[in-house]
């Protein structure tokens, strides 16, 4: 019996999440709520249909885990706890700062109604956030660093046509050279986040807005920009979709560690991204822990979870038997 998947908000990762369930045989799309017109939203699947947000509570025994597609910056800490009433949930909130506070509102809700929520699935929150907690566990004396790019924040792009004018945009992540060479020669330098990444913005300004309120808007928005140094550039509509269409990122987690009486041995353990599409490889994930949410609530588990809760098996489509076999 598959498992009944439900989407809500249509955007680069609803569509992501869309394909994703066409890749995995146990999955099936009953269908996708929107905040918009359904019959203004176009969707790929054929034996799926398009609902407003509002007729998602009707449908809550036809879908066993709805999957939170809507932006972090604004939607997610509305959306998630709401839904969380009466579904399973999946979302992919990153706004690193605020997961406390989303954690505890979507705990209450999914706990009250019997419900899993795992929330801040994708890849950092999620993939790298699971291999820092690795390397850490096993390296306890060592350094690790996180970088990104060069590639398009989907977190940050959401953020920025969020603001009052902007008409479209997107947001690229650019890790600073130098920090780069200083950890990969294994200096295991001390760097601040502003030392890391710079951001580069390409925005689409509604007719007559005020440019430097919206530049002044980005540059200073907390959790988001604040801590960086960044560039914003005003463009044309057609020059956005002829030189910005794509959504490729990436970026890696380095550890190195010592052990040894004397610490006399290093170590360093490395995992890398190299994504053409961000959305639908954090799709990828978010469909795998869709799985997992599901049989965890199949065996009576409820509440919410992060990714460090949930055993690996339960994201994998195999069996136990079957897993057992592929442990070398
Ligand atoms: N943890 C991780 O590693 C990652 C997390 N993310 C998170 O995913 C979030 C969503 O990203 P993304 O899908 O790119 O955001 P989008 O801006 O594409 O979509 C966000 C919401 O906006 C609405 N929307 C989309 N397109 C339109 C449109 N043309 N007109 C009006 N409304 C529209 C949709 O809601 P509706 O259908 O209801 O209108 C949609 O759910 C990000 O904010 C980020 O936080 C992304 C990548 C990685
Ligand atoms: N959450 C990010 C995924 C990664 C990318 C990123 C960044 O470029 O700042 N931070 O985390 C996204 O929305 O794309």
């Amino acid at each position: 019996m598959s498992i009944r998947i439900g989407i809500l908000g249509y955007g680069n990762l609803g569509r992501g999440v869309e394909c994703a369930i066409k890749h995995n045989p146990d999955m099936e799309l009953v269908g996708v709520f929107t905040r918009r017109a359904p019959e203004t939203v176009k969707i790929l699947t054929e034996t799926a249909k398009v609902y407003s947000v509002d007729d998602a509570e009707k449908m809550k025994d036809q879908i066993d885990v709805m999957i939170l597609c809507g932006g972090s910056a604004t939607d997610l800490p509305e959306q998630t706890p709401k839904y969380a009433q009466w579904f399973n949930v999946v979302d992919s909130f990153d706004t690193h700062k605020r997961i406390p506070e989303h954690f505890a509102n979507v705990d209450k809700a999914a706990s009250e109604n019997g419900h899993v929520g795992i929330i801040s699935v994708g890849w950092d929150p999620g993939m790298f956030s699971l291999n820092r907690m690795y390397a850490n566990a096993i390296l306890t004396n060592g350094k690790d660093y996180t970088f990104w790019g060069k590639g398009v924040s989907q977190g940050h792009s959401d953020a920025i046509r969020r603001i009052d004018g902007v008409k479209d945009g997107k947001q690229y992540t650019i890790p600073v050279e130098s920090a780069l060479e200083a950890v990969r020669s294994g200096k295991n330098p001390e760097l601040t986040t502003r030392e890391k990444h710079t951001r580069e913005c390409f925005v689409v300004a509604e007719e007559g807005a005020d440019l430097a309120r919206i530049e002044n808007e980005i540059k200073t928005m907390p959790n988001y920009f604040d801590e960086y140094d960044t560039t914003v550039h005003f463009i044309s509509e057609e020059e956005l979709k002829r030189d910005h269409s794509g959504i490729p990122h990436g970026g890696f987690v380095i550890r190195s560690g010592k052990t040894g009486w004397n610490d006399e041995n290093n170590h360093v353990i490395e995992y890398s991204l190299k994504l053409d599409s961000n959305p639908e490889f954090t799709s990828s994930v978010i469909i795998a822990y869709a799985r997992a949410a599901y049989r965890m609530n199949q065996e009576g588990q409820k509440g919410c979870k992060t990714v460090f809760d949930v055993a690996p098996a339960y994201l994998s489509a195999l069996s136990g038997e079957e897993l057992r076999k592929t442990l070398l």
